[in-house]
């Protein structure tokens, strides 16, 4: 069986929905990693408008899935309301979903993987490898302050559930970090100052790929 990059590059997918043309580009993808507030959405905001990329939030998409009643939004707000991770199957399908549908190449994977098991399974549904992995490094205490400040109406947004996600994060997505580093492929940012600091950091990054080509 093919994975979802063989099919899409084949057009066997395009050619199920109707669609003749195979994707023609290669796939670049950027996986954006950080804790609870680390800006992460705030600066893929930034990205898109600079470099076109598409942006596939894992949370907003789990997020989605509670709002549409689907048979897992039951399981998935109790997993985020405890700050937990979703199965990695039940992830990587809404991001396979979003991809197969995107006209774009360019994709930017914000809060994903947050576990190993999410990056074997991405690797094995998907079959490709991230070409960036972006990781906004911020000080605990401002990623809580930032969340506490948010104001959009999560669940997870209260101090016990962000102390949870903060454990989370050490035990389970530090692991990830420290694997793309030793790939090489980890760009670290400096995750604190103005958002357009912190984004003077994040465009040579993305720059230096336009001029390769
Ligand atoms: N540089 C910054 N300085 C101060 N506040 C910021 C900065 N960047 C983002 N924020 C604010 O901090 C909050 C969290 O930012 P954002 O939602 O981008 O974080 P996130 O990494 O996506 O978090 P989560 O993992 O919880 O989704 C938002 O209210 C955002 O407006
Ligand atoms: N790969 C992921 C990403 C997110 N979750 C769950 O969603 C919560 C919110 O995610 P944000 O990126 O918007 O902060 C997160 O705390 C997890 O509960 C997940 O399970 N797997
Ligand atoms: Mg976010």
């Amino acid at each position: 069986r093919l994975n979802t990059w063989e099919s899409l590059t084949t057009g066997i997918a395009q050619q199920a929905k109707g669609v003749i043309a195979p994707k023609e580009k290669t796939p670049f993808i950027t996986f954006v990693l950080g804790g609870p507030g680390s800006g992460k959405g705030t600066q893929c905001i930034k990205i898109v408008e600079t470099f076109g990329f598409a942006h596939l939030s894992a949370g907003d998409l789990l997020r989605r899935e509670i709002a549409s009643k689907s048979a897992d939004g039951a399981m998935i707000l109790n997993t985020i309301k405890e700050g937990k991770i979703v199965p990695s199957q039940v992830t990587v399908k809404l991001i396979q979903k979003e991809m197969e549908l995107s006209d774009n190449h360019k994709f930017l994977i914000d809060g994903f993987p947050r576990t190993e098991e999410n990056r074997v399974s991405f690797e094995q549904i998907i079959g490709v490898e991230p070409n960036v992995v972006l990781f906004f490094d911020c000080p605990e205490e401002e990623m809580v302050k930032r969340v506490l400040n948010r104001n959009e109406g999560r669940v997870d947004d209260n101090l016990e559930t962000i102390k949870k996600r903060l454990t989370v994060f050490q035990a389970l997505s530090l692991p990830v970090i420290n694997y793309y580093s030793e790939k090489g492929k980890l760009y670290t940012i400096k995750a604190i100052g103005t958002e357009d600091e912190i984004f003077e950091q994040v465009r040579p990054i993305f720059a230096a790929f336009e001029t390769v080509g």
